[in-house]
């Protein structure tokens, strides 16, 4: 089922939640709304599932106008961060609520209603825990219960408020693909809220970046990271590393550091790099591309990759710089804590000073590697 949202606003008393939004959901889509606390994703949620009115705009499931119906008339299912399962039901009583409820010209008869929920439970992998009650569940069985409980009226709309927010990093990413190939499975269309851009750039077909009440971009995941349109999406996408400089002589200046133009046809005012963590090589001294010295602050080895956070040495940035290398990389240069390093960008995105619009791609990969003698 398509979703149609033409300009939709709430307030809440004087507070602005939504400024007018609108947005196109495919049939069949899974939508992730990603944003800090507070930027009204969990309000759009609700007011997509009927738990919450707009103040303006129109709502449209496929052909059909549901602006003014009733939740229960909207068909959707609804996923929370906690569970909310009945605790005095067994699972297999969880699952079957929804069904039970239904309103008798609807209602399916007992043994269908067995019927579903076996297939359910076992869709959801869960089938040998259906006599259990809730309490003797961990947290993740609980959510997929509370999933296969959602999904048991078929509804057209499935909604996940932070489906995964209270579960533990391990269990998160297991639901998460467990979830994704669920939905490419039975291809039900998908609205989730999550704060968590690793979750969102994971699942979703298309991330819808929201702040302070409006949507900042919509796009698929590789789109979003390769072409952020804001400084707001580059800051909440997180692992960048921010260069302010002002231009002298075909160089961009902060204090004692500088970075020289990029090889590029971008003619370069004042403004902004946002160099991404692993778009950052590490050298003994400057070179002809940039002096940029650095001292470690911390090294870190995660995974496949080892980061670095370095402080600004002898100029000014806001924030502590990381820098992802490869084992290979630091093996061959194993910076310690307290050294002072060079840091030279490959590849980066400038932001012209005062300017709103999408930063443009800059690089330094062609341009001569040579040390630069101070
Ligand atoms: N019932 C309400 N009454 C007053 N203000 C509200 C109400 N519900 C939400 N808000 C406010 O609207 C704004 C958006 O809230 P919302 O819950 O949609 O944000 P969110 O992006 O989902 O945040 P979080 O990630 O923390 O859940 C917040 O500033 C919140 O305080």
């Amino acid at each position: 089922m398509s979703i149609r949202l033409e300009n939709i606003s709430k307030t809440f008393g004087q507070f602005q939640a939504l400024s007018p939004l609108s947005l196109n959901i495919d049939e069949g889509e899974m939508i992730g709304l990603l944003g800090p606390s507070g930027s009204g994703k969990t309000t759009l949620l609700r007011i997509i599932a009927g738990l919450e009115g707009a103040d303006s705009g129109r709502i449209q499931f496929g052909e059909r106008d549901v602006t003014n119906l009733h939740v229960r008339d909207r068909h959707v299912g609804f996923v929370f961060q906690n569970y909310a399962l009945f605790r005095h039901m067994t699972v297999a009583d969880n699952v079957a609520f929804g069904l039970e409820v239904m309103d008798a010209k609807q209602r399916p008869n007992k043994t269908e209603i067995q019927r579903r929920v076996k297939h359910l439970l076992e869709m959801v992998q869960l089938g040998h825990l259906a006599n259990r009650y809730p309490s003797q569940l961990s947290g993740g069985q609980k959510q997929r219960i509370a999933l296969a409980r959602a999904l048991a009226t078929k509804p057209d709309v499935l909604l996940l408020d932070e489906p995964f927010g209270a579960l533990d990093a391990k269990v998160r990413k297991e639901l998460r693909r467990w979830l994704r190939s669920l939905h490419d499975e039975i291809g039900f269309t998908s609205v989730f809220v999550t704060h968590d851009q690793e979750e969102a750039l994971e699942l979703s077909d298309r991330v819808v970046v929201m702040s302070n009440g409006h949507i900042e971009q919509v796009d698929e995941p590789a789109q979003l990271y390769a072409q952020p349109n804001s400084r707001f999406v580059f800051d909440f996408l997180g692992n960048v590393n921010v260069f302010d400089g002002k231009l002298e002589q075909s160089r961009l200046n902060n204090e004692q550091a500088w970075i020289t133009a990029p090889s590029s046809d971008v003619p370069l005012s004042n403004g902004q790099l946002y160099i991404r963590s692993h778009e950052l090589a590490l050298h003994n001294q400057a070179t002809s591309v940039a002096n940029l010295p650095l001292k470690v602050v911390a090294v870190n080895p995660i995974g496949p990759e080892v980061r670095v956070e370095l402080e600004p040495y002898e100029w000014q940035s806001e924030q502590i710089w990381e820098a992802d290398l490869s084992h290979a990389e630091y093996d061959r240069n194993p910076v310690k804590r307290g050294e002072i390093v060079f840091a030279e960008p490959k590849n980066a995105y400038f932001f012209r000073e005062g300017c709103q619009q999408a930063p443009e791609q800059v690089s330094w990969d062609k341009a001569p590697q040579t040390a630069h003698v101070k």
